[in-house]
């Protein structure tokens, strides 16, 4: 039993880098540009959702502990990962940043904003960290029956990475009832979209942490976005999330 979760904790599986290379990236990029969204399905395997969820109740493994309801976020928990990651979130971390930063520097430009993203995540952790922002931000968050995460943005300070990615951990319709993932676009002087991600478990959703650009008549403007999760109706859900930016 101990050996799969070391496994997990210390060092990232093998191959999660050639799996993240196996992700249809054209797909991905032409989702995230369309809506402020892509689904990658199957990023993780059954073992790892459940080992990773698993970490809940090892409080070393994290830096800190948010009940949601105490802040007005919504109700459940989450937990901070703290530095060392555990491999597999660090892989991640370090595997997927590449292929979005791109995409990080095309929305920017787009938007008329200066911040452009080196090429490896280590060169922007660097730069976060010469900031003071240099908390880690994956995190690990823990729903139950009744519970909800509202519509925020995951800023922690004014170094921010324009995309992030939530994993989805327990299965639906067998662990849990409800729970999905949500996105609101606000566009300027128009009404709100929302978008409901339908994920199993394994999927990973690639979003907007605040802005995305959309093409108007006039150029490019741009759009306003938050994310959170509807309420679980019954059954236990957990997530992993994956923020690019550490934390002041
Ligand atoms: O629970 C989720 O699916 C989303 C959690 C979230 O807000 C995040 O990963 O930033
Ligand atoms: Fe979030």
């Amino acid at each position: 039993m101990s050996e799969p979760m070391e496994s997990v904790v210390t060092t990232a599986p093998p191959d999660v880098a050639e799996r993240v290379e196996a992700v249809n990236w054209a797909r991905v990029t032409a989702e995230l540009d369309a809506r402020g969204c892509a689904t990658i399905e199957n990023l993780l395997t059954d073992d790892e959702c459940r080992s990773i969820a698993g970490l809940y109740s090892e409080r070393s493994a994290f830096r800190s502990r948010v009940v949601m309801s105490s802040h007005g976020f919504g109700s459940g928990e989450y937990q901070y990962f703290d530095y060392p990651q555990p491999g597999l979130v660090a892989g991640l971390r370090t595997a997927i940043y590449p292929y979005l930063v791109s995409i990080a520097n095309r929305w920017h430009e787009s938007m008329r904003f200066d911040t452009r993203f080196p090429a490896t995540h280590a060169e922007y952790l660097e730069r976060c960290h010469n900031a003071g922002q240099r908390r880690a931000t994956p995190l690990l968050l823990s729903y139950g029956p009744g519970d909800y995460n509202c519509l925020h943005q995951d800023l922690y300070g004014d170094h921010v990475f324009p995309l992030q990615l939530a994993v989805l951990l327990s299965e639906p319709g067998r662990d849990f009832a409800g729970g999905e993932f949500v996105m609101t676009e606000q566009r300027p002087r128009r009404q709100s979209r929302a978008e409901v991600v339908p994920l199993r478990r394994g999927d990973a959703v690639v979003f907007a942490v605040r802005h995305r650009p959309v093409r108007g008549k006039r150029g490019c403007y741009r759009v306003n976005l938050r994310h959170g999760v509807s309420r679980v109706r019954s059954g236990q859900r957990r997530a992993l999330g994956v923020i690019f930016h550490d934390a002041s």
